[in-house]
């Protein structure tokens, strides 16, 4: 028998070093131009909120698409190593020209300050985003397989803790990136015009990118190679068409059936191909529920803005995800899962899945009670039968109004009367009356005539200072402003007479009086179903997998997090529930009905050991145990040679 003894430390083989840091570089690289990318689209290339969030959807949808393009290259053309070079430096060219597309200089012949040709900025930065796409997604399921692929089967135990450390390096490069490159992009910088510096929000990250690939290319000599076994894909292809035309062709109840649909292949096919087909196909229609998990894990973010509790900065509400995998990877791996196996209890990976879908759903839950607690603060707006009408008295003495032949309002001198305005609950906004009897202006805002009022203008939580000018005469006050609150400011005649005291403040909507700790237990649950669901499957797609088709099984499991996103993109066009909180507990109801069905699938899924079943198929294929010991001899010199040119350490026991 031979074992290969490559490089080790501590029990790992040490080439793993160069893949984690690869990630965690890459990692970096993609969290942090994505951390930066909706607010490049809405204040660079100026587009609306719901045209941002859609293109910001689309891209990380195809992020999760062409994982399929790289394990198809991988298994089937160039073999993971070369596609992993190749595909990141296509990413690292996307990085360039994205950052690239930003420099508002380029294109700001008049000097102003924003860009004179957005076509060439939209072009540009779309290309860049294609390329990122491509590079991102073609490499992701190669690494967490290549990585898989440097480990003996004695390793097993290692193997498992690679996949959680590698998870650990993806939330560290998240975290770093998601605090730095907003930070960034809040500097100045420029050519002819200082403005947000969006080159060094995204060229920093290109830069990652690049000592990403160098890295990755560092450990070249200690890597673990595996040639890919011809265009394996495309003969997948070919072996499952022809099991159903076969099929379809012998449907007459006069044949016998077989055991398994593929089993109609065994006339053209090698039974080897066709028992590994029916691994990946039994992982992959395990797979058909789970996207549902991630379309709730991608709302995420916005069930964390809903209430802005944390002062409202959803980049650096981003941060808590990461910060909190950190925490809980190490404590699942060295303290839950051993201890629930103490226990004597069989959490095996589906099951751990299944529970994370669960912590999900609760999540969902919990943030439709904190929703439940925010909109008893929230007035009572009109339903689509009711309108609302705002009288403002800026007469001296109280008014009495009629608005039909039985309703009567009064109205005290410089008093509101109900509220007519619906605003987003996360933000603070405030409008002014003029009751002074010419043109005013006020700090930061347009000038208003006598007896006019200004829209409802947003401003930053916290004290703010105004100041109102009209010709010689001002005179400058401050309030304090409630996150979520809304306010009306009674201007009177006699503001500049006395300095600005007769300001009355009308508080139109209740500033936020939920508790942010209320926020806490959604994240916990979430993360902990992020845990629980996406680490346990990475390792799951792994494992279940025959050697030849590991980057395709990754690529499997990443496009559920892909149709995860087109479900999000789908449910933001088909509009939503009136109320937020059913919104939250219908997404809750479906998930845990899909964690059913899935796992009632998962009961019936029988674990294997492809290696096993391979060794066994051959064996009933006729190879003989010494043409099979031949044969793996063969193999193993090939191997040997090629890893002798390498220079690693290797051992014949
Ligand atoms: C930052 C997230 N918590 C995370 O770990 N994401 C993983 C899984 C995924 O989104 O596919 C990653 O970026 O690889």
């Amino acid at each position: 028998m031979l074992v290969y003894l490559t490089a080790e430390c501590c029990g790992y083989p040490i080439s793993i070093f160069f893949i984690v840091v690869n990630e965690f570089c890459e990692r970096f690289s993609y969290y942090g131009m994505r951390a930066v990318l909706v607010l490049y689209f809405r204040y660079f290339l100026l587009w609306d909120d719901d045209l941002a969030t859609s293109i910001y959807h689309a891209f990380v949808a195809l992020c999760y698409l062409t994982p399929i393009l790289g394990a198809i290259i991988a298994d089937s053309w160039l073999g993971k190593f070369k596609t992993i070079i190749y595909l990141s430096i296509v990413y690292a060219i996307g990085q360039v020209t994205m950052a690239i597309s930003t420099i508002h200089d380029i294109t700001d012949a008049n000097r102003d300050g924003t860009p004179d040709n957005f076509t060439f900025h939209i072009a540009l930065s779309m290309l860049g985003l294609i390329l990122i796409a491509l590079g991102t997604g073609g490499i992701k399921p190669c690494v967490a397989a290549f990585g898989g692929d440097q480990f003996q089967e004695h390793q097993s135990r290692q193997l498992n803790t690679f996949f959680s450390v590698f998870y650990l390096c993806i939330n560290a490069g998240s975290l770093l990136s998601t605090l730095i490159t907003p930070v960034l992009r809040a500097q100045e910088c420029g050519i002819h015009t200082q403005q947000q510096c969006y080159p060094l929000a995204f060229g920093v990250p290109a830069v990652l990118m690049v000592i990403s690939l160098v890295v990755f290319i560092a450990g070249s000599g200690m890597y673990v190679k595996t040639d890919p076994e011809g265009n394996i894909m495309w003969s997948v292809c070919k072996c499952i068409g022809f099991a159903i035309k076969n099929r379809f062709r012998h449907r007459s109840s006069s044949y016998p059936k077989r055991e398994h649909w593929m089993d109609w292949a065994n006339e053209k096919y090698d039974k080897l191909l066709i028992a590994q087909i029916k691994m990946v196909l039994k992982v992959l229609f395990l797979y058909i529920p789970l996207p549902m998990f991630w379309t709730l894990f991608d709302q995420k973010v916005s069930i964390c803005h809903f209430s802005g509790l944390l002062g409202g900065l959803p980049d650096q509400m981003q941060t808590v995800n990461p910060i909190l995998i950190l925490t809980l990877v190490p404590i699942m791996d060295r303290l839950i899962f051993p201890l629930i196996q103490k226990c004597g209890l069989n959490f095996s990976p589906l099951k751990r899945m299944t529970v994370g879908m669960l912590f999900a759903a609760m999540a969902f839950v919990s943030a439709a009670l904190v929703q439940i607690e925010i909109d008893k603060t929230l007035p009572n707006f009109p339903s689509s039968s009711e309108s609302q009408l705002k009288v403002v008295n800026t007469y001296s003495t109280t008014l009495n109004v009629t608005i039909s032949p039985n309703e009567h309002l009064l109205i005290e001198s410089f008093g509101v009367q109900l509220h007519t305005s619906k605003h987003t609950y996360s933000t603070i906004s405030c409008m002014f009356v003029n009751g002074y009897t010419a043109d005013l202006n006020i700090t930061n805002l347009d000038s208003i005539e006598p007896s006019a009022t200004t829209n409802y203008t947003l401003v930053n939580q916290g004290k703010r200072d105004f100041v109102l000018r009209h010709g010689e005469q001002w005179c400058e006050f401050s309030r304090k402003f409630g996150f979520g609150a809304s306010y009306t400011f009674l201007i009177p005649s006699t503001v500049f007479s006395d300095d600005c005291e007769s300001i009355t403040e009308v508080e139109d909507m209740k500033p936020n009086s939920v508790h942010m700790a209320l926020q806490i237990p959604q994240y916990f649950l979430i993360t902990t179903g992020e845990v629980m669901f996406s680490v346990t499957g990475l390792q799951f797609s792994y494992s279940q997998a025959p050697k030849n088709m590991k980057s395709v099984l990754q690529a499997g499991w990443l496009c559920t997090n892909a149709v995860g996103n087109i479900i999000v993109l789908i449910v933001a066009e088909l509009g939503k529930l009136p109320k937020q909180w059913a919104e939250y507990l219908l997404f809750a109801s479906l998930l845990v009905a899909v964690s059913i069905i899935f796992s009632i699938m998962a009961y019936f899924y029988t674990y294997i050991d492809p290696a096993e079943i391979e060794a066994q198929v051959r064996k009933e294929q006729g190879l003989e145990p010494e043409e099979m010991e031949k044969e793996t001899l063969e193999m193993e010199e090939k191997d040997e040679d090629q890893k002798n040119e390498q220079g690693v350490k290797q051992t014949k026991i």
